[in-house]
């Protein structure tokens, strides 16, 4: 099935109940890896709002969650610069902390998120990301530790994610035709 979204065609990627079933395996994982810890989940919005909804419903272990707000994409190009638009809202010492992305495509963003976050010397850091592009990362980065889906390099909307700021609302994963 293909959809239009703005002046692009999109075919889909990943229904979801598939993602819903990855988030559920991931989920456990968490709760084994933090039992005892309570960890802080940190979204970056926008586009993490969705998966961070879903996935921390399946968690059951204590746990707080914030929201840092980073943004670089300009439809389906990286501006390059990566714009803090809001900032962490709590100490992160001694904690820790969870990073909870939609996508992790060049690295970027994170490489940026990271360098933030280990300034304010949290316990621990891992990076929980929904969609990994392997081939589009740039910098090899060994916080990501939780990956729900390995995908082609292709621009992905749906499930969160935008494009020129619209879709963010479908309910699953689709790629560029
Ligand atoms: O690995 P990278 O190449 O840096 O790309 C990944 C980032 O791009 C998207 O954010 P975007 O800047 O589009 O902001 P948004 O979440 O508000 O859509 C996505 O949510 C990631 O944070
Ligand atoms: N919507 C969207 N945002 C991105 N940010 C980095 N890669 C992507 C992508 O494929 N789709």
């Amino acid at each position: 099935m293909k959809i239009e979204i703005d002046d692009k065609q999109f075919e889909l990627l990943l229904e979801y109940e598939q993602i819903k079933k990855r988030i559920r395996l991931i989920a456990i994982q968490l709760n084994v890896d933090f039992e005892n810890r309570i960890p802080v989940f940190i979204g970056v919005l926008n586009g993490s709002f969705i998966f961070l909804a879903d996935l921390i419903k399946e968690i059951h272990i204590s746990s707080e969650v914030s929201f840092v707000k980073v943004s670089s994409y300009e439809g389906e190009k990286s501006k390059g610069k990566i714009k803090k638009e809001i900032g962490l809202q709590m100490s992160l010492k001694d904690r820790d902390v969870i990073i909870v992305e939609d996508i992790v495509d060049s690295g970027k963003t994170l490489e940026y998120l990271l360098e933030m976050i280990n300034k304010e010397n949290p316990a621990s850091v891992n990076v929980c990301t929904l969609l990994l592009k392997p081939k589009s990362l740039k910098i090899q980065i060994d916080e990501i530790t939780y990956v729900g889906f390995e995908i082609p390099d292709e621009f992905v909307v749906g499930y969160g994610l935008d494009y020129n700021g619209l879709g963010r609302n479908l309910r699953d994963i689709y790629r560029a035709v």
